[in-house]
C-alpha cells in the first residue's frame, strides 16, 4: 500500500492542481478552445471490478479488461470523448480521432505509473458493416473514459479525465472530483458475493446442430475443390434466464474460471453488454515491442493427467491441426512484414485453458515509430484464426453459412495509449448480454481433414465453458 498524507483529499487540497486547472482555463479563454485534463494519481488498492459495479450507470458506456496472469485489470467508466463509426475506414477514422483528442489533452499528476495518462478504449465489429440493422454495437466505438481505475501488480492507479472550458466552475469541479475519489477509495474493502441459486436457463444446447454440421460439410467440399484452405464457422446459443444476468458476478466467475485468459466486458450505454474470456491476443505493444498470438488448432483437456497428456501430444503432432495453425502464422508474419515489421516467431507450444487446449505460437516484432497500433490491428483483423484462408473467400463463406450477426464476436477489442502502447484481444469465447437474454458465440476452424462431429463437439465445449460462468 502506498502512503500519501492527503490521499482522499488529494484534489481539493492540492493547490498545485487547482492552480493548474485555473491556468488551463485561462488558456481556454484566451484561445477560445476547450481542453481535456488527464489527472493520474496512485490510490489505495481497490478491485476495478467493484469500481465498475459501484460507479457504472446503465446509460453510460464502459469497458472492463482483466488478465489475472499478468496481474492487470482496468475499469473505464463513462466517456469525456467518444466516437462511433458505422462502416468503412473505421480503423483510420479511429486513429485520427485518437490523434486529434491527444492534441487537446494535458496531463497532470503521477504520469509515469503503469496505466497512468489517457487511454482510449475501442471495440470493433467483425465485419466493417453490420448486416443486422438493430445490432446494438456499431462497427467501431472509441472512447476516452471519464474514470479509469487500473491495477498493475497490486498498485492501483486512478485516471480522471475532465473537460475544461472557459465557463466551468473549477472549484466545483474539484469538489466533485474529490467526492468521486473518496467514493472509489471507500470501496477498498468490498468483495463480490456470488449467488448461484438464481441461475436458471431455458436452453443449454445449440438449437440446430445438424445445420452446423451441414455447413462444415459444404465448407469441406469447397476446400477439396481448392476454393479455400480454411474457414472458421461459428454458431450461437441463445439463452433466456429466469432473471436479469448479473454482469459483475458473471465477470467475477469468468476471471476465476479462466485466470490465464483476457476477461473483458464492454457496454454500449443502452443496456447491452458484450462479455467474455478470450485466450487470444491480437496485439500487445509495450515500449515498441509487439507480441501477437497465432492461436489455432484445438483439443479438449483430458479428465486425467494421462488423458490430458495424450490429447496434448496428439494435438502437437497432428498434421491437420498443424496445418490449420500454420495458416495463421503465415498470414500474421506476411501482414506484419507488409507494414515494414520484422516478425520473429517463438516455437509452437500449447495454450492450456480450463476446458480446452490450443496450439499457440507467439510472434514478436519491434514497431517503427510511424506505425500506429490501429494500423496493425487493421492489417491483422480478421486473421485465419477467426476467418480463414484466403481471407476474402473465407469471409464470403462465413456470410453464406452463418445466419446471425457476428457483431463484436471474434473482433478486436482493447485499448491504446498516447505512447503507442496497446493491448487488443480477439473477442472470442464471448456473449452478448441483454437483460435476461444472452447470446453465446463459438466457432471452429475447418480445414481438410475436419470431422463435422468433432467440430460440433468443439464449439459445444467452448459454449459450455462460457455458459458455466453466466449468472
Ligand atoms: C473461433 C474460435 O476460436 C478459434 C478457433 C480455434 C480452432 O478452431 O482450433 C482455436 C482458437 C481460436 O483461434 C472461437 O472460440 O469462437
Amino acid at each position: 500500500m502506498t502512503v500519501s498524507p492527503c490521499r482522499a483529499n488529494f484534489f481539493v487540497y492540492n493547490k498545485e492542481l487547482y492552480e493548474f486547472l485555473l491556468a488551463v482555463q485561462e488558456n481556454c479563454r484566451q484561445n477560445h478552445c476547450r481542453q481535456i485534463v488527464s489527472i493520474s494519481v496512485e490510490i489505495d488498492y481497490v478491485d476495478p471490478l467493484i469500481v465498475l459495479e459501484q460507479l457504472n450507470q446503465a446509460n453510460e458506456i464502459n469497458f472492463y479488461f482483466e488478465n489475472r496472469g499478468k496481474k492487470e485489470a482496468i475499469a473505464a467508466i463513462d466517456a469525456v470523448a467518444k466516437l462511433e463509426i458505422a462502416d468503412k475506414e473505421r480503423f483510420i477514422i479511429a486513429e485520427n480521432f485518437i490523434k486529434d483528442c491527444l492534441k487537446n489533452i494535458i496531463n497532470f499528476g503521477s504520469t509515469n505509473l503503469p496505466f497512468s495518462r489517457a487511454h482510449f478504449f475501442c471495440c470493433f465489429s467483425f465485419f466493417e458493416k453490420n448486416a443486422q440493422l438493430d445490432y446494438p454495437f456499431p462497427a467501431a466505438t472509441i472512447f476516452l473514459p471519464r474514470w479509469q481505475v487500473a491495477v498493475k501488480n497490486e498498485r492501483c492507479i486512478l485516471v480522471a479525465n475532465t473537460i475544461i472550458n472557459k465557463s466551468v466552475n473549477i472549484h466545483k469541479l474539484l469538489h466533485n472530483l474529490c467526492e468521486q475519489v473518496e467514493k472509489i477509495q471507500s470501496l477498498e474493502a468490498n468483495t463480490i458475493n456470488i449467488d448461484y441459486s438464481r441461475r436458471k436457463y431455458s436452453k443449454k444446447t445449440l438449437p440446430n446442430p445438424e445445420k452446423f454440421k451441414l455447413s462444415v460439410l459444404s465448407a469441406l467440399s469447397k476446400i477439396r475443390a481448392n476454393h479455400l484452405s480454411k474457414v472458421v464457422l461459428a454458431d450461437v446459443l441463445d439463452v433466456k434466464s429466469s432473471h436479469e444476468f448479473n454482469l459483475v458476478q458473471s465477470l467475477n466467475n469468468l476471471r476465476q474460471l479462466h485466470p490465464n485468459c483476457y476477461v473483458f466486458s464492454t457496454s454500449n450505454g443502452k443496456g447491452q453488454n458484450f462479455i467474455g474470456a478470450s485466450p487470444e491476443r491480437l496485439i500487445s505493444i509495450h515500449k515498441k515491442q509487439l507480441i501477437t498470438d497465432a492461436l489455432a488448432g484445438s483439443a479438449p483437456r483430458g479428465k486425467t493427467p494421462t488423458e490430458d497428456a495424450a490429447n496434448a501430444d496428439r494435438l502437437l503432432n497432428s498434421e491437420k491441426e498443424r496445418h490449420e495453425h500454420s495458416l495463421v502464422i503465415d498470414f500474421i508474419t506476411q501482414r506484419l512484414s507488409e507494414l515494414g515489421l520484422l516478425p520473429q516467431m517463438l516455437s509452437p507450444r500449447l495454450r492450456q485453458l480450463s476446458n480446452i487446449q490450443h496450439l499457440w505460437t507467439p510472434i514478436s516484432a519491434i514497431v517503427p515509430a510511424n506505425v500506429h497500433p490501429l494500423k496493425i490491428v487493421a492489417q491483422l483483423h480478421p486473421t485465419p484464426a477467426v476467418a480463414g484462408a484466403a481471407r476474402d473467400i473465407a469471409c464470403a463463406e462465413i456470410l453464406r453459412h452463418e445466419s446471425f450477426e457476428r457483431g463484436l464476436y471474434a473482433a478486436p477489442l482493447g485499448w491504446v495509449d498516447s505512447d503507442g502502447n496497446c493491448e487488443f484481444i480477439v473477442g472470442i469465447r464471448s456473449a452478448l448480454i441483454d437483460g435476461d437474454r444472452a447470446r453465446l458465440y463459438a466457432g471452429a476452424g475447418i480445414v481438410a481433414g475436419s470431422d463435422p462431429d468433432k467440430e460440433l463437439a468443439e464449439i459445444q465445449l467452448k459454449l459450455q465453458a462460457l455458459l458455466k460462468a453466466l449468472v
